[in-house]
C-alpha cells in the first residue's frame, strides 16, 4: 500500500471531522444574535448547547455499533448529510422550536463523525503509529473551532445569519463529494462490513467490550480530562472571563482562541508519550487532572481578579484536557479486538460528553441559584459555579485509580508494551471482574 494514499485518506477524514467541530462550535459566537433572532433568554440559549451535547453523548454507542457493522465510509457519508441538513435548517429557522430541532440534527451528524475517523486511522496506519495519528486527528480537528470563531463572527456581521450558516452547510456538500472519492474503509476494502448481528449479539458484543477493564479505564479517563475545556469553549468560558475576571470582550475572545491553539499544540507530545509509554497512560491522565484542579484552584482562590499571567496559565493547562482525553480511546483500542474498536470508542466517547454536559448544567444551576432575580451573574456566583468541576474530577480520579489497579493486576508491563491491554476471555463479567 502506498504511504501517500494512507495520508490522503487521513486528510480527508480529518477535514470532515474539522467541519463537524466547526458546526458544533458555530453557535458559540452567535449567542447575542441568537437571543435577538429567536427572542430567547440566556437559559434558552444554553439549552442549544445542552441539547447538542445530550444528542451527541446518547448516540455514541449506537454509532460505534453502526461503524463496526457498516464501515466508516458509509456512516461518515450519512453524518455529513445529517449535519449539513441541520445547519441549513438552522440557517432558515425563525423560531426557537425550529432552531432546537435543527441543533438536534447538527448534534446527531456531529456524533457520527469522530468515531468513523478514528476507525479509519486504525485500519490504515501501522499499530505503532496509531496513538500519534489519533492524537493529531483529535487535535487538528479543533481547527474547526477556530474557523467557527473569528470567521463566523465576521460572516454574521457581514452577510447575516442565514447566509453565514448556509455557507457551512454548503461546505458540507463539498465534503461529501471529496470523501466519496478516495475514502475507503481499509487498504484492502472500499467497504468494510462487520457481520450482521441480532439484538442479542449486539448486547453481548457491548457486554464483552464493557467487561474489559481497559474499556472502563478509558471511559473514566475520557470522563475526567476534557470537560473543563468543552464547558469553557462551548459556553461558560467567555462569560466567566468577562464577568468574573473583568476582562474586555476582546481579551476574553483572544484567550478562548489561545485555548484551541494550545489544545492543538499538545497533540504531538501526548501522542508520542502514549505510544512510547503505554503503561503510564493512566498516570499521564491523572497528572493532567491534577494540573487542571490545581490551576483552577489558584484562579478561584485568588483574592479579586486573577492576574493575566495566571489566566494565561489556566488556558494553557485547560488546553491539555481535550488531547488528554484521547488517552481514553487508546486504552480502549488496545483492550478490544479490531472488530469492536468503533463500538469501544463509542463507549469511551460517552464519558467526556456526559461530564461536559454535567459541567455545563452544574455551572448554570449554581449561577441561577446564587443570582436570584434580574441582573447579571456576579463574580462570586461564578467562583462557586466553576468549583462544581471538583465533584466531577473527584469521581473521575476515584474510578481511574480503581480500574488502573484492576488492569495492572491482570496484565504485565510486557503485554501492554507489546500493544495489548486486553484481558483474555470475554466472559470476564461472569468471572467476577466488575
Ligand atoms: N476530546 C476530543 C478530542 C480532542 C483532542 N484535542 C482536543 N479535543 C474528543 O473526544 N473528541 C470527540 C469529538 O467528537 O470531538
Amino acid at each position: 500500500m502506498s504511504v501517500s494514499r494512507r495520508y490522503v485518506v487521513w486528510t480527508v477524514g480529518l477535514l470532515v471531522y474539522a467541519l463537524a467541530v466547526f458546526h458544533r462550535s458555530s453557535l458559540a459566537v452567535a449567542g447575542l444574535a441568537a437571543t435577538e433572532r429567536f427572542d430567547i433568554s440566556a437559559s434558552q440559549l444554553a439549552s442549544f448547547t445542552v441539547l447538542q451535547l445530550l444528542v451527541y453523548a446518547s448516540m455514541q454507542i449506537p454509532v460505534g455499533l453502526m461503524v463496526d457493522r457498516f464501515g466508516s465510509r458509509t456512516v461518515l457519508t450519512v453524518a455529513v448529510m445529517v449535519v449539513s441538513i441541520g445547519q441549513a435548517a438552522f440557517a432558515f429557522a425563525d423560531s426557537y422550536a425550529l432552531a432546537l430541532g435543527a441543533r438536534v440534527l447538527v448534534g446527531a451528524g456531529d456524533a457520527m463523525t469522530f468515531i468513523c475517523v478514528l476507525r479509519l486511522v486504525t485500519s490504515w496506519f501501522p499499530r505503532g503509529q496509531v496513538p500519534l495519528i489519533s492524537q493529531l486527528t483529535g487535535n487538528l480537528g479543533q481547527i474547526g473551532a477556530l474557523a467557527a470563531a473569528a470567521p463566523m463572527t465576521w460572516a454574521l456581521g457581514q452577510v447575516g445569519w442565514t447566509r453565514a450558516y448556509l455557507a457551512g452547510a454548503v461546505a458540507g456538500l463539498g465534503a461529501l463529494v471529496v470523501l466519496r472519492l478516495p475514502l475507503h474503509d481499509s487498504p484492502e476494502h472500499p467497504h468494510l462490513r462487520g457481520v450482521p448481528m441480532s439484538a442479542r449479539d449486539l448486547v453481548a458484543s457491548l457486554g464483552a467490550s464493557w467487561a474489559q477493564p481497559g474499556t472502563r479505564l478509558g471511559l473514566w479517563v475520557h470522563f475526567s480530562t476534557p470537560f473543563a475545556t468543552t464547558m469553557m469553549s462551548l459556553l461558560w468560558g467567555y462569560p466567566f472571563l468577562v464577568t468574573a475576571e473583568h476582562l474586555s470582550p476582546g481579551a476574553a475572545s483572544a484567550l478562548l482562541s489561545l485555548l484551541v491553539a494550545t489544545s492543538v499544540a499538545y497533540g504531538p507530545l501526548l501522542g508520542w508519550l502514549v505510544g512510547r509509554h503505554p503503561w503510564h497512560r493512566s498516570t499521564t491522565a491523572l497528572v493532567i487532572v491534577a494540573a487542571l484542579a490545581t490551576v483552577w484552584g489558584l484562579v478561584l482562590l485568588w483574592p479579586g481578579d486573577a492576574p493575566m499571567p495566571l489566566l494565561v496559565l489556566l488556558i494553557v493547562v485547560v488546553g491539555a484536557g481535550g488531547p488528554g482525553s484521547m488517552i481514553g480511546f487508546d486504552v480502549a483500542r488496545t483492550s478490544n479486538p479490531d472488530h469492536r474498536t468503533a463500538s469501544a470508542s463509542g463507549i469511551i466517547n460517552v464519558g467526556g460528553f456526559t461530564s461536559a454536559l454535567l459541567a455545563v448544567l452544574a455551572v448554570g444551576a449554581v449561577l441561577d441559584l446564587l443570582t436570584p432575580g434580574e441582573g447579571g451573574y456576579t463574580a462570586e456566583a461564578f467562583r462557586w459555579a466553576m468549583a462544581t468541576q471538583y465533584v466531577l474530577w473527584a469521581l473521575g480520579v476515584i474510578q481511574i485509580v480503581r480500574y488502573r489497579r484492576r488492569i495492572r493486576s491482570l496484565t504485565t508491563r510486557e503485554q501492554v508494551a507489546s500493544g495489548s491491554s486486553m484481558i483474555e476471555g470475554d466472559g470476564l463479567l461472569t468471572r467476577g471482574v466488575r
